[in-house]
């Protein structure tokens, strides 16, 4: 199709949806802007011809009114994330290019001498130029970490300044080596226990180990880590007034009685188990959160965030994603903990970021769930992986872990009518982003 007619789908669009709903400005930009940044980052990445090569300048894409969402014309294949009332519309190729290139941007690996050759000078993929008043200073703690480190992307794309505390316990430089040196952006290594100053309009506040052996690896510094970092952190907001984003988890609810969780349901947790310093620790940061809130007015948000997937999720994490995957795609067999019987609901993170994002854009400050209500029991999802790796893995049965929550769902109603939230990434489609992610990092040496 030619630019022309293209460009013709795009208007036709647009005019309809405006006379429909009267306002949709924002969103309408956002689509226009698709093929902008696209222009723009062909012409940033001109020297690098494979990734130009994977950008097409006619694309068409449709706009589904009802969700809201952008698809190709084929109606299923998502082509952009984000939503349009706090911009964050990213068209996927530019996530793409971040953490699935074609070739590193900024580096050559060599497979025989097993030696890494850092390429200068280098450029950047275009961010949204913001005028004063709506670029913001952001602080991300555990920003390097998996879900921190795709925050970070979608907030550096829509155009904000933002500084990364992390203290690489768990996450890792080469997850932003992307955004190093860019002028909107600082990385600090620093831990959350310890106080730190700085001026800010917003704090997301995601530094801990949030995998099961992680987090047991060490306790006493677990527990540190969600109430004094949480301390330090709402100390800081309440000082310059920045407001404040605190990432929960499902895990407050421990082994629910309660069948989906709802926001409201107050948990069943076992105070001196082996997973009480993570769940208890998060427990006690609420507390925190909305005393601060109470005490000293501080503007704060909650997310309770349920088991999440994705690319950059460390291969040794532990969790059950990255352990199939990686099991099936080295032909070991996937280790079942218990009767494979448990629940659980797997969300991508592009959804969770989406919701993190709208969550602290919105004026609202009771906590607030994200996940995704597609439940599998473990033997299903084993299933499902080996089926999306087409592996003959077999599956070998080990002994359940302590206190092992039996069923876990999120009741996202809140979400959906507070947010206008809800999950697009049906998890198949994730775990086919998350496999080829895999993969890639496996043919680049950097995982074995
Ligand atoms: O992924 C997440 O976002 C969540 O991960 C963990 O919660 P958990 O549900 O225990 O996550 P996994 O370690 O991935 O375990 C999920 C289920 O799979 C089982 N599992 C895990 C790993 C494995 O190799 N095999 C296996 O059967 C576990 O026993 C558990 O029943 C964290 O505690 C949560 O805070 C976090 O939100």
């Amino acid at each position: 199709m030619s630019d022309q007619s293209s460009s013709k789908i795009i208007s036709e669009t647009i005019s309809n949806t405006s006379n429909e709903s009267g306002n949709n400005f924002g969103f309408i930009e956002s689509v226009t802007d698709i093929n902008n940044r696209k222009d723009n980052l062909i012409k940033t990445e001109s020297n690098i011809e494979e990734e130009t090569s994977t950008f097409k300048r006619n694309d068409e894409w449709f706009w589904d009114t009802n969700s809201e969402q952008i698809f190709a014309q084929d109606s299923k294949t998502i082509i952009a994330v984000g939503h349009a009332s706090v911009k964050s519309i990213v068209p996927l190729e530019l996530l793409r290019h971040i953490y699935l290139p074609q070739k590193p941007h900024d580096r050559i690996f060599d497979p025989t001498t097993r030696t890494i050759s850092y390429l200068q000078p280098r450029s950047y993929l275009p961010v949204n130029s913001l005028i004063q008043g709506e670029k913001k200073r952001i602080l991300v703690t555990g920003g390097a970490g998996f879900v921190g480190s795709h925050l970070v992307d979608r907030l550096m794309l829509i155009g904000h300044e933002v500084i990364v505390l992390d203290n690489f316990f768990t996450g890792r430089k080469n997850n932003l080596a992307h955004w190093i040196g860019h002028p909107n952006f600082e990385l600090i290594r620093h831990d959350v226990v310890d106080p730190f100053l700085i001026e800010v309009d917003q704090i997301y506040h995601l530094a801990c180990p949030a995998s099961p052996p992680h987090y047991q690896y060490n306790p006493i510094k677990t527990v540190k880590t969600s109430v004094m970092g949480t301390i330090n952190m709402l100390g800081l907001a309440k000082r310059v007034k920045a407001r404040f984003l605190l990432t929960s988890t499902s895990e407050v609810y421990g082994d629910p009685e309660e069948h989906p969780q709802a926001e409201t349901y107050w948990g069943h947790v076992n105070p001196i188990g082996p997973r009480a310093c993570y769940d208890e620790g998060k427990r006690v940061a609420e507390t925190l959160t909305y005393a601060y809130m109470h005490q000293d007015s501080v503007d704060v948000r909650v997310a309770r965030i349920f088991n999440t997937f994705g690319p950059r999720m460390n291969e040794n994490d532990g969790r059950v994603v990255s352990n199939f995957i990686m099991q099936a795609l080295k032909g070991e067999e996937l280790t079942i903990y218990g009767d494979g019987l448990q629940t659980r609901s797997f969300q991508y993170v592009h959804d969770l970021v989406d919701g993190l994002i709208l969550l602290m854009n919105k004026d609202y400050m009771e906590p607030i769930n994200l996940g995704n209500p597609d439940e599998y029991t473990i033997r299903e999802f084993a299933e499902l992986i080996r089926n999306e790796v087409n592996s003959s893995s077999k599956i070998k049965t080990l002994p359940a872990p302590t206190d092992d929550p039996k069923k876990r769902r999120p009741d996202i109603l809140r979400a959906e009518q507070i947010l206008g939230w809800k999950p697009r990434w049906p998890v198949k489609q994730g775990i086919g982003e998350t496999v080829k992610y895999f993969k890639r990092q496996m043919e680049a040496g950097l995982i074995g």
